[in-house]
């Protein structure tokens, strides 16, 4: 995958080069690409706000930078022409995507984060301000596939937080991230439920036990107690997911636990 990240601010996106997507931009699994949206300016403040057209508080960044960055970094790679054997060009490649976090955007889900994990290319427009020149997204449409994505209902101060969050979500879903992939499964969202509690050393701690099913070598009354938990936690912190639980995994539910 190739990942491109745009900022006023691209030190605010240096944890990219630490821990799990670190190693996978080592390991050459992700090509990752951070780059300074001042680089697309050409005068001498290396301005990229303005004052908001029918007024308001606040500024709203240029259209020109925008469009000059995402142009050099959403650019068609060369096709493939014909090789010597005269052999038909490569199918064309799989147009990137160019992701914009903002308040106003679809709610980011462990579904949109598996999806794009199996994409190509990403490119993060992180805005700040009161947000990027609208007609930078309309005129993108031609050259990506433009998503605006909302990591919760709260107001962040640019999108450099919230690009930091898709992308470890994205990330850890690459094939060949994550070390174990079975870590990968019952987690909190991969299938619509919440994660069961985890207990370790020692089994009994300033007077909590850990609960006896786990100690009791029955993998799959322990497999049983696991799938009970995760409903129950899910039914009392999280009803809403329950509308939306695969119906294999409604079936599968014991529903007397609750
Ligand atoms: N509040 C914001 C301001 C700028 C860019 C993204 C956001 C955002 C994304 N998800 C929630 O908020």
């Amino acid at each position: 995958m190739r990942l491109d990240v745009v900022s006023i601010f691209p030190e605010y996106l240096a944890p990219l080069r630490l821990s799990l997507i670190g190693r996978a931009v080592e390991k050459g699994r992700i090509d990752l690409g951070v780059h300074d949206l001042r680089d697309w300016t050409h005068d001498r403040h290396r301005t990229v706000d303005d004052t908001p057209y029918g007024g308001g508080a606040g500024m709203v960044m240029k259209p020109e930078p925008w469009a000059e960055a995402l142009t050099a970094l959403l650019a068609e790679p060369a096709a493939a022409g014909t090789d010597a054997t005269g052999a038909e060009p490569a199918a064309p490649a799989e147009r990137p995507v160019l992701i914009v976090p903002s308040p106003a955007g679809t709610p980011f889900t462990q579904a949109a984060a598996a999806e794009l994990a199996g994409r190509e290319h990403l490119v993060f427009a992180c805005g700040r301000y009161e947000g990027i020149d609208q007609r930078v997204v309309d005129w993108a449409r031609d050259r990506a596939e433009v998503r605006l994505y909302s990591i919760g209902d709260y107001v962040l101060n640019g999108g450099e937080v919230a690009a930091l969050v898709m992308t470890e979500a994205i990330a850890r879903l690459i094939p060949g991230i994550i070390g174990n992939p079975e870590s990968l499964t019952e987690e909190s969202h991969e299938d619509g439920l919440l994660e069961y509690p985890v207990y370790t050393k020692p089994a009994d701690w300033r007077g909590h036990p850990v609960p006896e099913i786990l100690l009791s070598g029955n993998h799959a009354a322990i497999a049983r107690w696991r799938r009970d938990e995760r409903l129950r936690r899910t039914a009392a912190v999280r009803p809403d997911l329950l509308a939306g639980l695969d119906p294999d995994t409604l079936d599968a539910l014991d529903w007397a636990v609750l």
